[in-house]
């Protein structure tokens, strides 16, 4: 082998090992605590980190529904487990799609989980927006954000008047050539994500990785909305891009399943940003900009909303 093929094999052998382990936190009494000032550091660099899943929240009511709300309805109107690809979901503005990547959603704001959702299920998603929001308040106390402008900002996040929405995620495996989830970054503030197995990934320095799960831990993303907030502060937030690349079928492995909770300002509410000067400024509607974003991305903003 000559050296160029060599050192080609040794790089592609780097690439392979290589990974991403993100920082860890956990809420203890309602307060997020990382390990160290460094790890803190670090999350709001890399615009993303784990948080360790509380004693008292048992995910697997969630995860069993990623693999069943896209199976066809039973006819009988009370369950709620499935039928959710017909269902239409009339009061919400998100509801089901089919989209153009592997992952097809189920996205459901938090008014309407009693509604829509098996309580079981609700019950695990009440849970993970109590634990959102300690987080994102202790990412807001990391960045310095005053805590007198949050309710402003966030639209209201602790007496749930903002958005807030689930995500439930089923990844088609038999669908090949499609990106599991293309590379986004989320949109609002805040993403806590559960998953069953590995496949995310971030671009880290520019080069993607992939993340190394860490077991008991949720992974937390941050979004535009903390970018924008954040980007003229002395502790600027990352929104993290991140993707699940195309996963293949697999005997016995059952297709990934995923689902989060989301906190970001309504459609209806300005994104916000702090002048040099530490003002709060308004920047643009929420609005505008998802549509403006989902444009530069190519696909189709929520009819509804
Ligand atoms: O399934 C995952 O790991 C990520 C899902 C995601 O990025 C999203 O729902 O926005
Ligand atoms: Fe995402």
């Amino acid at each position: 082998m000559t050296d160029t093929a060599q050192s080609q094999q040794a790089q592609r052998g780097k690439q392979e090992e290589a990974h991403l382990i993100l920082p860890a936190a956990e809420v203890d009494a309602g307060t997020l605590r990382f390990a160290t000032a460094d790890d803190t550091e670090r999350a709001l660099c890399i615009g993303a980190f784990n948080v360790a899943v509380p004693e008292d929240l048992d995910v697997r009511a969630g995860l069993d529904f990623c693999r069943t709300f896209y199976k066809p309805g039973t006819g009988d109107p009370a369950d709620r487990h499935r039928g959710h690809r017909e269902h239409g979901h009339p009061a919400s503005k998100l509801g089901y799609e089919d989209r153009p990547d592997q992952v097809e959603q189920l996205q459901l704001e938090s008014f309407l989980w009693q509604e829509y959702l098996p309580d079981e299920v609700t019950a695990v998603l009440r849970r993970m927006r109590q634990l959102t929001l300690d987080v994102l308040y202790g990412v807001f106390d990391a960045a310095w954000v005053p805590e007198a402008d949050r309710d402003l900002i966030t639209g209201g996040a602790p007496q749930d008047t903002g958005l807030c929405y689930t995500t439930v995620n089923h990844y088609r495996a038999g669908l090949s050539d499609r990106a599991g989830i293309v590379e986004h970054s989320d949109s609002g503030f805040i993403t806590t994500i559960c998953t069953d197995q590995p496949g995310y990934e971030i671009l880290h320095e520019g080069h993607w990785l992939p993340v190394r799960e860490r077991p008991g831990h949720f992974t937390v993303n941050l979004g535009d909305a903390f970018r924008v907030l954040t980007r003229k502060l002395p502790r600027p937030v990352t929104a993290v891009y991140h993707r699940v690349p195309e996963l293949r079928p697999d005997a016995g492995v059952p297709d990934r399943s995923s689902f989060t909770v989301y906190m970001g300002p309504r459609y209806d509410m300005p994104l916000y940003q702090y002048d040099t000067e530490g003002r709060l400024r308004e920047y643009q509607s929420f609005r505008d900009f998802s549509v403006e974003k989902a444009g530069k991305l190519g696909y189709d903003f929520h009819s509804r909303v």
